[in-house]
């Protein structure tokens, strides 16, 4: 597992990529990143002040910008990469994803990741009226295309954190050993 290649998380807001990219990358003991925080940290500004300037268009080429930065700077040594909910939205993400051998999908139903990103404030597309009716409508047009980049999915609902970062090493490890 040392040696396997880069393991980058997929899936939509409040699938806990963030969360279990972190316990990954401890156990692991590899380099974690987050294109969120990478995009924020290269902005000098925060996610929500973005998208006011710059509008969701603006923020997803900052978003592509991110990915392809941080996979040619960790060519040598392959990281722990949790990505944003929408990074599967424009075709050449996903042509970059697809040419990734560990993309893992995390699943979590529209009424888990409706609890889970109750809390903050600091999704600009869930500051709307109804996040359900939102989360619901980005489930139906992204749920095919998180599918199409993973080489594996992992379900997260009803699933403690540690839970679900040990199903993903699992999932991990029996796909890498089908492959071999
Ligand atoms: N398996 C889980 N069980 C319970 N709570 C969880 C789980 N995974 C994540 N959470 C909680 O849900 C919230 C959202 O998780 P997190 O930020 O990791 O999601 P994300 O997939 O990175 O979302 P985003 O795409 O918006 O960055 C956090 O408060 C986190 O603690
Ligand atoms: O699902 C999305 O489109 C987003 C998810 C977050 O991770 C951030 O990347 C941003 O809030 C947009
Ligand atoms: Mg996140």
């Amino acid at each position: 597992m040392t040696n396997a290649p880069n393991i980058i998380l997929v899936g939509p807001m409040g699938a806990g990529k963030t969360t279990i990219g972190r316990l990954l990358s401890q156990s692991l003991e590899r380099e974690f990143y987050d294109s969120d925080r990478v995009i924020e940290e290269n902005a000098g500004a925060d996610i929500p002040w973005i998208f006011e300037k710059e509008g969701e268009d603006g923020f997803r080429k900052r978003e592509t910008q991110a990915l392809q930065g941080m996979l040619e700077e960790h060519a040598q040594t392959p990281i722990v990469l949790a990505t944003g909910g929408g990074i599967v939205m424009r075709e050449e993400n996903r042509q970059i994803l697809g040419e990734q051998p560990l993309v893992v999908y995390l699943y979590a139903s529209v009424a888990q990741q409706l609890q889970r990103t109750a809390k903050s404030n600091h999704r600009p597309l869930l500051q709307t009226g109804n996040p359900r009716e939102t989360l619901q409508r980005l489930f139906d047009t992204r749920d095919p295309l998180y599918r199409q980049v993973a080489s594996v999915i992992v379900e997260t609902d009803s699933r403690h954190p540690k839970n679900v970062a040990k199903k993903v090493l699992d999932a991990i490890n029996k796909h890498l050993l089908e492959k071999s």
